[in-house]
């Protein structure tokens, strides 16, 4: 078994290219998984657009190998095709030699005169191999390809490194990008996702069992990976089998979040839902409230209290809950009181500075959910790292909590190293309360006993899912309103009537 589920693996460059050595170790010449891998884009495109003239863009590597397969096929299916190369055609070794040896096609300088005229660009510059920023000929390239022309990149669109999206000193911007046996992080993660396009995954003939000895540990979330741990409906199960999570309040003029919060975990399945407040935050929330319970909670001593009872057993803190020590002791009674936590918003905030105090205090399962600002204020010695994928890994490692960092390329990431790269979120997912909603979400799944990972990634993929396709003028309520909806497209999927993944 690996880490992650294998169909939604995403493979670092390095464990791509052990993929790679273990599939030719395993007897299949490197050429046979080159000419599969440019067929693969040929095939791409030939499935997509008119015959037209083409200009492919050979790199120094086996990228540029691919290539020279790409032009032969088009060249094959009736497109006019030229190349460009970037090293002289002589100084190519290995397998990349063997295919530009194949191509009897026009091989044109690599300058922009040889885009006169052709509208369909396939960048084969680099892939995988991508190793530094790129070089001033490359990027006069990219200005003179401009708007204008259709790109299609062959793995990686050239100046995206596939380990995080990062840009090595400019990328091209493609509309299709083919790429071999598994996505990589790069993909998924801005601002390399935004120069992608459409990505497909072209099977070259690897085995999926080479994933076992590579165990890689990120993946594309999706139902796959959290299905096993999905709370059961049994039809002899009670409410109480189903946890009790507690959503605290902010005072009388901020129950909104906490209301929120509460609703999203009741739609999620959590058993019973207790908001809870001061005074005056109980009697406004009662106002509000139906099916979710409501206490008058004063303090943390109250809280203490509230959640000695151990039937409660998930709370959720922050969202407007204010900033300061109060919400701090808040959040240190809830971890004493050895129920699963999730710490979002003013907690977060409140904990800066002294973070390490909660890491150390921590008992059972802690769910963080920073945006990037609430990210940096918490964990400012990991705000240099390249990529919020390897901030959310390095500050899952450094608090022992799963961490939620939020936005358009969510990452979810564990203790252990595992991390799952969310694509599902529309552009309305951002608006007032969304966040609450998330929040409430991951703590009605952890009151139903899943693991803290799986919790948080199931909800952030059932939040996209329950976004998806509302359009404008979603605000927070109606995410909470059509969480049935996602559930049901979440048990579609993993019925095989959804897409993959
Ligand atoms: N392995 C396999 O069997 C299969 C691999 N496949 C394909 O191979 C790709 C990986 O191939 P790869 O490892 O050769 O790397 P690639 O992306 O071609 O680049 C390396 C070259 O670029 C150069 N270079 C790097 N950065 C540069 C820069 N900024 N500016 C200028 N030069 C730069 C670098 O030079 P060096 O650093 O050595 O000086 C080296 O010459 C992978 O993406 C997939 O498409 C498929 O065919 C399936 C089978
Ligand atoms: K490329």
């Amino acid at each position: 078994m690996t880490s992650v589920p294998a169909d939604l693996a995403l493979l670092t460059t390095e464990e791509m290219g052990r993929a790679d050595r273990l599939t030719i170790d395993g007897g299949i010449p490197g050429t046979t998984l080159m000419e599969n891998a440019g067929r693969a884009v040929a095939d791409a495109i030939l499935a997509r657009y008119p015959a037209q003239a083409t200009l492919v863009l050979c790199g120094p590597g086996n990228n540029g190998g691919d290539g020279w397969v790409v032009a032969r096929r088009l060249k094959q299916a009736g497109f006019d095709v030229a190349c460009s190369a970037l090293a002289p055609v002589a100084a190519l070794r290995g397998d990349a030699a063997v295919m530009a040896a194949r191509w009897n096609g026009p091989v044109l300088p690599f300058e922009p005169a040889a885009l006169d005229g052709r509208t369909l660009i396939v960048d084969a510059l680099f892939g995988a191999g991508l190793a530094r920023d790129l070089d001033s000929a490359v990027l006069r390239m990219i200005e003179a390809v401009g708007e204008g022309r259709r790109v299609v990149a062959v793995d990686l669109p050239s100046g995206v490194n596939g380990d995080d999206g990062t840009i090595r000193g400019g990328a091209f911007t493609a509309d299709l990008s083919v790429t071999f046996f598994r996505a990589k992080p790069g993909h998924l993660l801005y601002p390399g996702r935004a120069r992608t396009g459409q990505l497909v995954v072209a099977d070259i003939g690897i085995s999926p069992s080479v994933l076992e000895s590579i165990d890689p540990k990120a993946a594309r979330n999706g139902p796959a990976l959290f299905a096993r741990h999905f709370p059961v409906l049994r039809q002899d199960g009670h409410k109480y089998d189903r946890g009790h999570t507690v959503t605290l309040s902010g005072g009388a003029l901020h129950t909104g979040a906490a209301r929120l919060a509460a609703r999203a975990a009741l739609r999620i399945g959590s058993g019973l839902v207790s908001t809870i407040g001061d005074a005056e935050a109980a009697r406004v929330i009662a106002a509000h409230q139906t099916a979710v319970m409501v206490a008058e909670v004063d303090g943390p001593a109250g809280l203490a209290l509230f959640l000695s009872d151990r039937r409660r057993n998930a709370a959720v803190i922050g969202p407007a809950a204010g900033v300061g020590d109060t919400t701090f002791a808040h959040c240190r009674m809830a971890l004493a009181a050895g129920c699963a936590c999730v710490f979002d918003a003013d907690a977060l905030t409140s904990a800066a500075g002294r973070a390490d105090i909660l890491w150390r205090e921590r008992t059972a399962d802690l769910v963080l959910t920073p945006h990037d600002g609430e990210f940096a204020r918490l964990f400012p010695q990991l705000s240099g790292l390249p990529s919020r994928a390897a901030r959310a890994v390095a500050a899952a490692k450094e608090s022992g909590a799963v961490v939620v960092l939020k936005g358009a390329d969510c990452c979810i990431a564990a203790p252990d190293g595992r991390i799952a790269i969310n694509d599902n979120a529309p552009p309305t997912l951002a608006t007032a309360g969304s966040g609450d909603v998330l929040a409430g979400m991951i703590g009605g799944l952890l009151a139903q006993h899943m693991p803290a990972f799986e919790a948080a990634a199931a909800a952030v993929w059932l939040h996209g899912a329950a976004a998806e396709g509302f359009g404008r003028g979603l605000i927070a309520e109606d995410l909470v309103e059509r969480l049935p909806i996602a559930l049901q497209i979440a048990e579609n999927h993993l019925r095989g009537r959804g897409q993959a993944g």
